[in-house]
């Protein structure tokens, strides 16, 4: 690069001086004449100065959009600028303090070599016009590479190198990439500097399938499926179909939901936007986060039945007593502001808008995403919402069963078998427990506690549940009986009235006495 250092210096000043000349050609010579100056420049130029450069700009077009072809090439060039540029830039890694990201500095250069062309990237910017004091990075100050080669090499680097690079860049980010959970933000904050409509923290979560306690068949049916829905870019394009796939996860509390979102997010290495529908006023902005979600993505709607009810009107939170008291409290403040506040809670989204949302024709932009709702609840769902084609594959994630049970003993116990294992397979199979409830008998509960101490503490609570079950089962007998034996009660009633009220018809009718009316004259 040192060789090309010097002709870089030497050509600056040859091209001011034929700078110099052309001005004096437009000061004092006639318009055509500066025309056919400027051509011979810069043919002259073309002849002396054989290398070509083209830059890429960070951000291009609208200005606020990064230009992905920028992000591509800085990838690569971080890659390989470690290694080979001298003044390196050092950013700690987000999520992993102790871990730094090298890249190449600014102007600084590195060389690059393609089918044995010799390329040369250099990182620049242009300093903003104005110098006014401002803690935040001027919106002026512009970055981009510069990719300098000769131009016997126009046709490689323009077709393949480049393209190349561009390939390599989003491999490497592919890798790289550390999932992100994303939570949208209220409207209220969409504006002003900064102003985003989803924050974002780095995703750890540790849940993998592995991990999941459930059903194997099962499980290995889900794996099977996202496969299948990760390779299926060309078989989602032959059939028309947009490349998504709804999930709902149903099952009472505590059965592995978000523990499997969580291990489906780290199987397909995607992203999760963990949509919270209370703080979304209306359908236009649910549609504006849906267009603002990224490719490689998971879409959760958690507690669907809590969020929307099935006239599609969001369903009031509080209850009655509460609400109550708080509007006392609110009586006592700004009649003014409470007005507004109501006016920011209401919320207008619809199960028609979340029904667009799912499958409207924006839902397709950005290629492959999964959307998940779970509830607790699935017979409150409206059937539209849950029918095939949107939520693509009904999960029941149910109580733990001795498989799922085993699974969770090798994770937090490390161990495979035990003679109390018939033991808990036999009360499994009595009672119900969540998987929840199991992983926490089986945690230890101090350092050196022993495998058996936890499994004996499961048994208890396995025993327990199946005595609280028998008790409730018990409750509920007498309960049905007792409401029986008042149905039985009302009935005769109401039998032993309509009887009377005909006897008396009839005495009345026949002018017989009641006692001489029998039972067969009634009817
Ligand atoms: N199937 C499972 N496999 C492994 N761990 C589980 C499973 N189910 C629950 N757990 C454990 O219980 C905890 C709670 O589970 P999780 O939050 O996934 O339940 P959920 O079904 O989403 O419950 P909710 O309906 O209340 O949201 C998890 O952190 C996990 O440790
Ligand atoms: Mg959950």
């Amino acid at each position: 690069m040192r060789e090309m250092g010097e002709l870089w210096s030497e050509l600056g000043s040859f091209m001011a001086t034929i700078m110099f000349v052309y001005a004096m050609y437009e000061q004092f010579f006639p318009y055509q004449l500066g025309v056919y100056a400027r051509k011979y420049t810069q043919k002259f130029t073309r002849l002396v100065y054989p290398y070509i450069q083209i830059s890429f700009h960070e951000f291009s077009g609208e200005r606020l959009k990064r230009s992905e072809a920028y992000t591509a090439i800085r990838t690569y060039l971080s890659a390989n600028s470690s290694e080979r540029a001298q003044r390196l830039k050092a950013e700690v890694d987000q999520g992993r303090q102790d871990s730094v990201v090298l890249s190449m500095d600014d102007n600084e250069e590195i060389t690059d070599e393609f089918h044995g062309v010799k390329l040369w990237w250099s990182a620049n910017y242009t300093l903003p016009r104005t110098h006014s004091f401002s803690f935040y990075p001027s919106s002026e100050e512009k970055r981009f590479l510069t990719l300098t080669f000769h131009r016997r090499h126009r046709h490689l680097i323009t077709t393949s190198y480049i393209q190349h690079v561009l390939k390599k860049g989003r491999a490497i980010a592919v890798d790289n990439r550390k999932l992100k959970l994303y939570t949208n933000n209220s409207s209220i904050d969409w504006h002003g500097w900064k102003g985003t409509k989803w924050s974002h923290v780095n995703f750890e979560h540790p849940s993998r399938f592995e991990t999941l306690a459930m059903n194997p068949k099962k499980k290995e049916e889900i794996v099977k499926d996202l496969e299948r829905f990760k390779t299926g870019e060309k078989y989602y394009a032959k059939v028309g179909k947009a490349w998504k796939r709804g999930y709902l996860l149903y099952g009472p509390p505590g059965t592995g939901k978000s523990s499997m979102i969580a291990a489906m997010a780290n199987y397909m290495n995607y992203d999760v936007y963990d949509l919270e529908l209370t703080a979304v006023k209306e359908n236009t902005e649910l549609r504006k986060l849906l267009i603002e979600t990224s490719s490689k993505s998971i879409i959760v709607i958690e507690d669907i039945d809590c969020s929307l009810d099935l006239t599609g009107q969001r369903r009031k939170k509080k209850k009655k007593k509460e609400k109550d008291e708080d509007d006392e409290e609110k009586q006592k403040n700004n009649p003014v502001k409470i007005a507004e506040e109501e006016e920011k809670k209401e919320s207008k989204v619809t199960l028609s808008g979340l029904l667009n949302f799912i499958d409207g024709i924006w839902s397709a932009c950005g290629g492959e995403r999964i959307i998940v709702f779970t509830t607790n609840f699935v017979e409150k769902l409206d059937p539209a919402l849950v029918r095939r084609g949107r939520m693509d594959k009904h999960v029941e994630m149910s109580y733990c069963g001795y498989e799922a049970f085993k699974v969770l003993a090798k994770n937090y116990l490390e161990v495979e078998s035990h003679s109390l294992f018939p033991t808990i397979e036999k009360l499994m199979g009595e009672t119900n427990i969540s998987p929840a409830d199991v992983a926490e008998n089986l945690m230890p509960k101090s350092a050196d506690e022993d495998p058996e101490i936890c499994l004996k503490s499961l048994i208890e609570s396995l025993e327990e549940a199946k005595k609280k079950a028998k008790k409730e089962a018990e409750k509920k007998a007498k309960k049905k009986a007792e409401e029986k034996a008042e149905k039985k009660a009302k009935e005769d009633m109401e039998d032993n009235e309509k009887k009377e009220l005909a006897k008396d018809e009839k005495v009345e009718a026949t002018g017989k006495s009641g006692e001489e009316v029998k039972e067969n004259d009634i009817h």
